[in-house]
């Protein structure tokens, strides 16, 4: 499927992030422009310090940009107001941390029914669509088992299914294997790649491991807060 570079889910244009800095400021974005498509799979990747983070929270609108635009399925989220804003991340943006952040009292399946319950969803609705998605990243032998029962690369799992049960448009994740060994690394970048095909999101991840580059579909790197051009790796035109 093709879509225009204008119907992309996630623009940035010409973003500029400063934060005070002493009497100055430090530019963490300098005029950064990239677009994620739908079923896209962007990885961001670049040394220690170059901005990868702030972009990242730049697109998840949990950070105004000082200069620029952030457009969230055709919505320039900067004349938002704050409510509004939070509504439009409900709604559209699912966010995937290094540590999954789940609640150590609650089941796996529970962790996915109660973000949607946040969202004002039927309870029925949620249960159905859980189950669904546990079974899309495998985990349907653990939907009763608390967090603390699952592996490292289990409570992931379960942090990407509870990312989609909001049917985001929108997909960030920062650092998804940070705490993985490699086979299990291997398996979440694997699963990451399969549900931005699956339900057509636009996913920007943020990696330190290049192995994983041939599954993405642009690779940008950056460098003191600068985009260098996106690297096309498979797939159509950006
Ligand atoms: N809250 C903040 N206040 C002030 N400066 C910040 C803040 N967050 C980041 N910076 C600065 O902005 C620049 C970009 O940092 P950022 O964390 O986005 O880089 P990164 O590529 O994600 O690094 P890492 O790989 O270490 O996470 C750095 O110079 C950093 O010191």
């Amino acid at each position: 499927m093709h879509h225009s570079p204008s119907a992309a889910p996630l623009r940035l244009v010409n973003v500029t992030l400063e934060y005070p800095d002493g009497g100055g400021t430090t530019t963490a974005l300098d005029r950064v422009s990239l677009a994620a498509e739908a079923g896209q799979l962007v990885s961001l990747v670049g040394p220690s310090g170059s901005g990868k983070s702030s972009l990242l929270a730049t697109a998840a609108t949990l950070v105004r940009p000082s200069r620029g635009q952030v457009i969230i399925d055709g919505t320039d989220t900067a004349g938002l107001t704050d409510k509004d804003l939070a509504a439009l991340r409900r709604g559209k943006v699912g966010i995937i941390f290094q540590q999954p952040n789940l609640l150590p009292s609650l089941t796996a399946v529970e962790q996915l029914i109660i973000s949607d319950h946040l969202r004002g969803k039927p309870a029925k609705a949620a249960r159905t669509k859980a189950a669904e998605l546990l079974d899309v990243v495998g985990l349907s032998a653990g939907a009763r088992k608390l967090p603390h029962q699952l592996s490292g690369g289990q409570r992931q799992r379960v942090n990407i299914a509870r990312a989609l049960m909001g049917s985001p448009k929108v997909l960030l994740v920062d650092e998804p294997t940070a705490a993985l060994d490699h086979e299990r690394s291997a398996s979440i970048i694997a699963l990451l790649r399969q549900v931005t095909t699956e339900f057509g999101v636009a996913t920007v991840m943020v990696t330190h491991d290049t192995e994983f580059v041939p599954l993405t579909d642009v690779v940008a790197t950056m460098r003191d807060g600068v985009i260098t051009a996106p690297v096309l790796t498979r797939n159509g035109a950006q």
